[in-house]
């Protein structure tokens, strides 16, 4: 079951003001730009069910009717206990995984008319996805797993300043030789984010960013999730951080 809620009457503002099209703030150091489409992921009378099949595991229901409009812009929060189903509707929404039923549609198409190659296609062009805990890989630089995307296109150098860029945009420009181990763990998210952002992301799909940070790092988190929004991004976010709650735009809580 799903309760979709607006949020308080400031949030509500924001979200207003962040709708109309034009209207995003845009910082001198932009570095990705999304092309508008107004809605570029929707989910429409999503079910996951598990398991159930021979010799499986335990059939479990975990979402019924699951409805979402993500817009240009604005961050959408999946909030709810664990175990209800939020990371399940993230891989969903990124066509990692199948739903039950229901419908998934990326820029006005929906998936179910998409084979396999275009999916694993569309979505390196239109989402990044940086799941729980933001895995890097530990022999690389931080500047190396931001620029791991652009390798099956053969674009590391093409793509290499404006991994440089994100890094500074994520506060770690003086952090980029570092591996993962000589990294903290809000600094090691923060390099997860900047690599889901490295091919021109249009949404960006986080799973419990803050999860395991202290406040001042989960906070940085935030601001930093803000800022993509207001280039244009949809940010969609699982997560029970009541901060993060609050200042998402819109707010589905799972119940
Ligand atoms: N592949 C799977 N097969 C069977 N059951 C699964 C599978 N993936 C998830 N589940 C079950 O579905 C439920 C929802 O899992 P999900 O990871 O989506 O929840 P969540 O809200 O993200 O949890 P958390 O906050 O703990 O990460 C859980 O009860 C889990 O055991």
């Amino acid at each position: 079951m799903t309760n979709e809620l607006n949020l308080d009457r400031e949030a509500h503002d924001r979200m207003t003001a962040s709708t109309r099209r034009g209207a995003h703030k845009t910082r001198a150091n932009t570095i990705v730009k999304a092309t508008d489409h107004a809605t570029p992921l929707e989910l429409s009378n999503i079910t996951i069910h598990y398991g159930g099949g021979k010799g499986g595991a335990e059939p479990v229901n975990v979402v019924d009717d699951f409805n979402m409009t993500l817009h240009a812009g604005e961050m959408h929060c999946v909030a709810g206990r664990s175990g209800s189903g939020k990371t399940s509707i993230l891989t969903v929404g990124a066509g990692l995984t199948l739903p039950t039923s229901g419908r998934v549609f990326w820029e006005g198409d929906s998936l179910e008319t998409m084979g396999d190659d275009e999916i694993a296609d569309r979505r390196r062009a239109l989402i990044g996805y940086v799941d729980q805990g933001g895995a890097l890989i530990d022999g690389m630089s931080a500047l190396e797993n931001v620029l791991l995307p652009a390798v099956p296109d053969g674009e590391v150098e093409k793509r290499r300043d404006m991994a440089k860029d994100l890094l500074d945009l994520v506060g770690l420009g003086r952090r980029m030789r570092h591996r993962p181990a000589q990294l903290s763990g809000g600094e090691r998210q923060r390099v997860a984010i900047a690599r889901a952002l490295i091919l021109g992301t249009r949404v960006l799909v986080v799973d419990e960013p803050t999860a395991s940070l202290d406040r001042a790092a989960a906070n940085r988190i935030i601001s930093i999730l803000k800022d993509t929004t207001s280039d244009g991004i949809a940010v969609l976010v699982a997560s029970h951080d009541h901060e993060l709650v609050r200042q998402s735009d819109t707010l589905t809580e799972l119940i």
